[in-house]
């Protein structure tokens, strides 16, 4: 509940200040728009008594009314327009500080782990829960105090005319006011909030009906499944179409009621200037008065019907909000100056303090322009112990310490942009000859040469435009780019074809040859490329052995074979 108040509340001074001058206009459009309805009826119904007699014409003042009129219509436009900037201004403030607070928390490990998991959950973060997020404030808590403040005003005006007549009109209008918004509350939230959730779940098993395409139609449940995501569109516009429904019935019946009230006024307006004497322009005023009433309070009876979709948004973000104060993996800090370029000396390490470890005394050094290749079954702790170089992402107890490195993982993600853009990534500082040379250098030239704006060209999401191949090619470019002396290859050749790999492997190896490397492999044609095996399994360094230890040769025969180049010759 704590954060669900502070989600609303805002907590940058300038957005507070923002929301209430947004809500100031908000109200001086309603008492403006009270203001010209009164006083209109009041000067029309004064003008025509005031005609009915000459004497009475020379005297009556047509000049102020009909200013006062005009004023009423200008700071009505004026009070409506700052309204709108000014409020949608805050609500936009407001919301760019929640998908900032949004991207931070996710931006930590344990949530993009989760995330990592459900992308479409997080696309719905961003977009659905915050747009409904911003119509809290404008669409319920403006229009609520509004209509209050309208409903007192109101009552106020009666019964400056009559007393009872002020007194008796609020008690009705406040008995409806609250019936109806509770009625939409009750027949909608539960509608309104499921309505969210199979949005949701639409747009899940869109993404998911795109993205597996391949698998589908080789599994033959393409149709079922397209079949599937329509089913979940027809239900999701059925429940929207009955929701309107419902809301246009609410919205008829209270503009009924409303209108019932408006003749009950009319007829105690008429039987005062009957029988108690109020005069005929003050009856007429009060009349046009409570007309306006109902344009000011149905907006409060819309926000109430999209209630549960409102609550269901805040429940759903406040966690991100909760935990958005623990900071994001951190670079690992540098190693000192000393004759080595990394240095391990773990007694455990854990991705969280309730897992099991994923290392167990892990001790060794790496000297400048060493290679270093870790072997060992699935899951043995191989990927983690060279990311350890790279981020503090773990619980480490012991010491790990390394000079900058770069990093090759097994997949690399190319971004929706140029290949500059894309690039530029590895190094902001690298010029457009760098990156040309960096393609050069990784095997690219023939493909760079083929495309008509060069760097400036277009690739797709997640490297569509590219074989396995040339983005295997394109991830190099970017470890060139970077100019580490220490390299984190975590299967670099893994899933390629043996030509491919052998090529990549030979100018890694001939514009490497002075860095250092910690290679992650399974495979011997990329295990034979450093001096130096270490073996790991179950969390454990099981073996280290140099070039010229007989042993190196014995794992390195237990290797995987390069079985592309077995079936092609
Ligand atoms: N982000 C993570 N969060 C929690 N546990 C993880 C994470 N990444 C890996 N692990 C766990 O750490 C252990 C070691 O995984 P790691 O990827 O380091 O093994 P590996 O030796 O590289 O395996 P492979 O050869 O299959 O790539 C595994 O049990 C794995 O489930």
């Amino acid at each position: 509940m704590k954060t669900i108040l502070a989600l609303i509340a805002p907590r940058d001074k300038i957005i507070r200040k923002k929301m209430l001058w947004g809500l100031l206009f908000a109200i001086l459009t309603a008492l403006s728009t009270i203001g010209l309805l009164c006083l209109s009826g009041w000067f029309i119904t004064a003008t025509g008594i005031a005609g009915l007699t000459i004497a009475a014409t020379r005297v009556f003042d047509v000049f102020m009314p009909s200013a006062a009129i005009r004023f009423f219509a200008l700071l009505r436009t004026g009070a409506r327009y700052a309204e709108r900037l000014v409020n949608h201004d805050a609500t936009f403030m407001q919301s760019r500080g929640l998908r900032l607070q949004l991207f931070k928390t996710i931006a930590q490990r344990k949530s993009l782990r989760d995330l990592a998991m459900r992308p479409a959950r997080l696309l719905h973060r961003l977009t659905g829960d915050i747009d409904s997020y911003e119509l809290i404030y404008l669409k319920l808590i403006v229009p609520s105090i509004v209509a209050l403040v309208a409903i007192f005003t109101i009552i106020a005006v009666l019964s400056s005319v009559h007393l009872g007549l002020g007194l008796g009109f609020g008690l009705v209008i406040f008995a409806i006011v609250i019936v109806f918004s509770c009625l939409s509350i009750k027949l909608d939230e539960k509608r309104s909030a499921s309505l969210a959730i199979r949005r949701e779940s639409l747009r899940t098993r869109v993404i998911a009906l795109l993205s597996g395409q391949t698998d589908l139609v080789m599994n033959g449940c393409q149709q079922s499944f397209t079949n599937h995501v329509m089913n979940t569109e027809d239900s999701l516009a059925t429940s929207d179409v009955s929701l309107k429904r419902r809301q246009l019935a609410i919205e008829a019946i209270s503009a009924f009621v409303d209108k019932l009230i408006f003749v009950g006024l009319i007829i105690t307006s008429v039987l005062l200037y009957r029988y108690v004497s109020i005069s005929l322009p003050l009856a007429v005023l009060s009349i046009l008065a409570a007309l306006t009433l109902y344009d000011l309070v149905k907006p409060l009876y819309q926000g109430c019907s999209e209630i549960g979709r409102y609550i269901l948004a805040l429940r759903r973000l406040s966690p991100f909000v909760e935990s958005g104060n623990t900071n994001p993996a951190k670079p690992r800090e540098e190693l000192p100056p000393c004759s080595y370029v990394a240095v391990a000396n773990i007694k455990r390490a854990s991705y969280e303090p309730q897992l099991p470890a994923v290392l167990n005394d892990i001790h060794f050094t790496v000297s400048a322009g060493e290679k270093i290749a870790f072997v060992g079954p699935n899951g043995a702790g191989k990927s983690s112990l060279i990311s350890l170089f790279m981020t503090k992402d773990m619980i480490v107890e012991g010491k790990i310490a390394a000079i900058k490195a770069a990093l090759l993982e097994q997949n690399t993600y190319i971004f929706r942009d140029t290949l500059h853009e894309n690039l530029k990534l590895a190094n902001v500082t690298a010029s457009d000859e760098d990156m040309v040379e960096a393609m050069e250098r990784a095997g690219l030239h023939d493909y760079l040469d083929n495309l008509k704006d060069g760097l400036y060209s277009s690739v797709g999401e997640n490297q569509t435009g590219l074989s396995t191949g040339q983005a295997r090619r394109f991830a190099l470019a970017r470890l060139f780019l970077q100019k580490r002396d220490l390299w984190l290859l975590d299967e670099p050749t893994e899933n390629i074809d043996g030509g491919t790999a052998r090529d990549i492997l030979e100018r890694m190896k001939h514009y490497g040859r002075e860095k250092s490397w910690l290679l992650v492999t399974h495979l011997k044609r990329e295990a034979t490329c450093c001096d130096r095996i270490i073996t790991l399994d179950h969390t454990r360094i099981t073996g280290d052995y140099e070039r010229s230890n007989e042993n190196y040769q014995r794992v390195l025969e237990s290797l995987r074979e390069d079985n592309y180049d077995k079936h092609s010759m």
